[in-house]
């Protein structure tokens, strides 16, 4: 059987160092660069990479994606601190190397990406709503990469419903309290010692409530979508955002 050849870049990180073992135990994979600051990025043309997965920083992610895409190899990115900016400048280096992939996933792990499903089905039900993420206390970037898009695309549901935009009442105040504004909704950032990666998405009507909570307790959590993604990038070209369009029917159906 030939073996995929991967690269994990941040390969010392929190979950760059549980990405490395998982590509070492799956059989159709075979990890030939393990890159980590410092490490310069031409080894990975040296040990002839298929697939580079980024599990860095937002400071370094899109230089590292310039050097990987216009090489041509594809790349599973979890790394956040994503714009439309920044997505744009990624689709322009993926055109002018046809046959190249990327994958951009604000989460790889299943319950995140049925979590921001299940909040984009509700939105358009619920006069309010509110996005808690919580995180472990050495996170770099808030919000958090999911509960943007889960706030962007909560955003896009209600506009499409017909929905009127949120109003915050608040006239008197601590600036901050209200948390971050996403495309108009609220998205509150709680960073602590022993937590891993959560997020509660709520949900207010007349007299009821519905919250929508995804707990990631372990790194392990994240790897099977790794592991997925890694294996499709090659066989889709160009950019694809969210680990949802990789997963419609992998077990047969019409996906998530
Ligand atoms: N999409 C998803 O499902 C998930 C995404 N993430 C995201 O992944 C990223 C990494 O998270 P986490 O592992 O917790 O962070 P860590 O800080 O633990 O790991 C990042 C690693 O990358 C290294 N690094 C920094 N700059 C470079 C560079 N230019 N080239 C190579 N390596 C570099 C760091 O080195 P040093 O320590 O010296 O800075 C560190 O070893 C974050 O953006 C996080 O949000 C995390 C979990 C899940
Ligand atoms: O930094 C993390 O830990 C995580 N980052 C991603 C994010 O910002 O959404 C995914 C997950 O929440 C873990």
């Amino acid at each position: 059987m030939s073996t995929l050849r991967v690269a994990v870049i941040g390969a010392k990180g929190r979950i760059g160092s549980e990405a490395v073992r998982a590509v070492e135990a799956a059989d159709d994979l075979e990890l030939v660069a393990a890159l980590d600051r410092d490490d310069r990025l031409d080894a990975l043309t040296d040990a002839g990479v298929q697939v580079a997965v980024d599990l860095t920083h937002p400071d370094a992610v899109m230089s590292n994606l310039e050097y990987v895409v216009g090489q041509g190899i594809h790349a599973v990115v979890g790394t956040t601190g994503w714009t439309p900016e920044r997505l744009a400048a990624l689709e322009g280096w993926l055109a002018a190397v046809p046959g190249t992939g990327a994958l951009v996933a604000p989460n790889f792990s299943i319950g995140a990406v049925l979590t921001m499903r299940f909040a984009q089905q509700a939105a358009r039900w619920f006069e309010s709503v509110e996005v808690i993420e919580l995180h472990h206390d050495n996170k770099a970037d808030a919000p958090s990469g999911t509960a943007t898009r889960t706030a962007q695309l909560i955003a896009a549901a209600r506009h499409q419903a017909g929905r009127a935009p949120q109003q915050d009442p608040t006239t008197h105040g601590l600036q901050g309290a209200r948390g971050a504004d996403v495309d108009g909704v609220p998205v509150h950032s709680v960073r602590l010692r022993g937590l891993l990666a959560h997020q509660e998405v709520l949900f207010g009507g007349t007299g009821e409530t519905l919250t929508v909570r995804h707990d990631s307790l372990h790194h392990s959590s994240f790897m099977p979508g790794i592991l997925l993604a890694v294996r499709t990038v090659p066989t889709v070209p160009g950019l694809t955002y969210g680990l949802e369009h990789y997963l419609a029917g992998t077990d047969g159906t019409e996906g998530i």
